[in-house]
């Protein structure tokens, strides 16, 4: 695996047209991720895309709901041939158990690999001042972060998405094999944005985390390949 290999670049774009045009502009990123505008606007046909052109995907739709229903959208998720789905720890343990039971049954029965099925901790657009005054979580925010990744891997999910600010911490309690992905990723140049709990990819990777996605840094960039690139060579 080259280090490319582990930068996942989303495709927050509104349509598939777009999402094609991204995609052919970039044809050395290996792994994209498909989210929650694209989805809602365009639907599944994305992903038979990426399949066609042997690219990893990450489809990001982060469930959350009562735990009959997140199973339900596993097991039919786990039958797009995807390498990685998301779903809120906060959906609690016996949601986090059957969503991740529905999917390795519905994927086995499609005789396709099964997907990882990995938790949002605590979303990287949160602070730990919204955590404490809005959410009203009265745990500091790498203390929170930690137990949801543990509630994940307690439960048998695969890994977790998190800060790049917290992965060291996650690393070291949920050990080597547990797949950690960090959005919240900044090169010294690029724009923060929404985004509050961040790093530079070379931190981020040298503090554990397995995958980086990297979204407007390459996407928004005037030259999203050389955006890419230069992310590759800062890292390599
Ligand atoms: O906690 C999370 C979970 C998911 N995301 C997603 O990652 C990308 C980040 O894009 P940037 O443009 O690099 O900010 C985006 O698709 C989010 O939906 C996240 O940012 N934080």
């Amino acid at each position: 695996m080259s280090v490319s290999d582990c930068i996942i670049v989303p495709l927050d774009v509104p349509s598939e047209l777009e999402a094609i045009a991204l995609i052919e502009k970039l044809p050395q990123v290996t792994f994209w991720k498909v989210g929650l505008e694209l989805f809602v606007s365009s639907g599944p046909s994305i992903l038979k895309i990426l399949n066609d052109r042997q690219k990893r995907i990450f489809l990001d739709l982060k469930f959350h709901d009562i735990p009959n229903t997140i199973a339900g959208a596993c097991a039919a998720a786990a039958r797009y041939g995807v390498d990685l789905i998301t779903i809120h720890a906060t959906c609690g343990k016996e949601g986090l158990q059957h969503a991740q039971s529905a999917m390795q049954t519905s994927a086995e029965q499609a005789g396709l690999p099964v997907p990882k099925l990995i938790a949002i901790t605590l979303l990287t657009s949160i602070s730990s001042r919204s955590l404490a005054f809005e959410l009203k979580i009265p745990l500091e925010l790498p203390e929170y972060a930690l137990h949801m990744a543990l509630l994940a891997q307690a439960s048998g999910l695969s890994g977790a998405v998190c800060s790049p600010q917290e992965v060291a911490q996650l690393r070291q309690s949920c050990g080597d094999d547990f797949t950690l992905v960090c959005p919240g990723v900044r090169p010294t140049w690029a724009e923060v944005g929404d985004q509050k709990r961040v790093m530079t990819p070379a931190a981020a990777l040298k503090a554990g985390a397995n995958y980086l996605v990297v979204g407007r840094p390459i996407t928004a960039a005037d030259d999203p390949v050389r955006a890419f690139d230069r992310i590759c060579e800062e890292l390599s």
